[in-house]
């Protein structure tokens, strides 16, 4: 049985957390970011959240939030940890999770090594980092558009906190990824997806499965 965490993230529809369910994923995000297909407005957040279980942890992505819209996702979705994937910075970082008091995972954008040392700036002040692809300039979005960096520069890396891996994971190649990589968690969005936005819930299901074979 593997000990890796699985965060199944983008979740919009109650079908797409009783599979991360079924899988086995320890963390589902739901991410608030309007101009995401994945966006979740507060309402709909507390809607949805209820369906998940209490021992599985319910993670907000958010990108350079401000502390209202942090407030209101966390009144609608009883949260535990806020995925932060903006241009953050430590202090920012530090200061959201004291006046939370919520686990804080800050998204460290990976295309080459010296991004990975940008991490560690983030010791003190988030609780994990995410090595995710940097998405190309001009993109729409920060993340959740499918793209991977060279895992191979995590091999040997050691962060200063805890961490995880996504950026361009699905069943077919994070078994891989692990192998190099040796991640503690994985987190996948548009590699179980059918079109952006729209979960597949057999993709989630082989995802699981990939990573519970590790
Ligand atoms: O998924 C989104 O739409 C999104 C929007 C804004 C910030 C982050 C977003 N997604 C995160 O990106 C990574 C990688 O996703 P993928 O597997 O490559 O599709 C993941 O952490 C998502 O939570």
């Amino acid at each position: 049985m593997s000990q890796v965490a699985i965060k199944i993230c983008g979740v919009r529809t109650p079908d797409a957390i009783d599979a991360a369910m079924r899988g086995g994923a320890s963390h589902v995000g739901f991410v608030h970011f309007p101009r995401s297909p994945r966006h979740l407005a507060p309402a709909a957040l507390a809607d949805l959240a209820p369906r998940v279980p209490e021992h599985v942890a319910r993670v907000a992505v958010l990108v350079d939030p401000d502390d209202a819209i942090i407030d209101a996702l966390i009144a609608a979705g009883g949260l535990h940890v806020l995925q932060l994937h903006g241009r953050e910075e430590p202090a920012r970082v530090a200061a959201i999770r004291q006046r939370t008091g919520l686990e804080t995972w800050k998204a460290i954008p990976v295309k080459s090594a010296a991004d990975l040392a940008a991490g560690n700036a983030y010791a003190g002040a988030a609780d994990r980092l995410l090595f995710d692809a940097k998405t190309p300039e001009g993109a729409a979005l920060p993340g959740g558009m499918g793209h991977r960096f060279d895992w191979t520069l995590l091999a040997g890396h050691r962060p200063p906190l805890p961490w995880g891996l996504s950026g361009g994971l699905d069943a077919d190649n994070v078994a891989h990824a692990l192998r190099l990589t040796g991640a503690p968690l994985v987190d996948v969005s548009s590699g179980v997806e059918s079109a952006p936005g729209i979960k597949d819930m057999d993709r989630i299901a082989a995802f699981c499965e990939a990573v519970s074979r590790c």
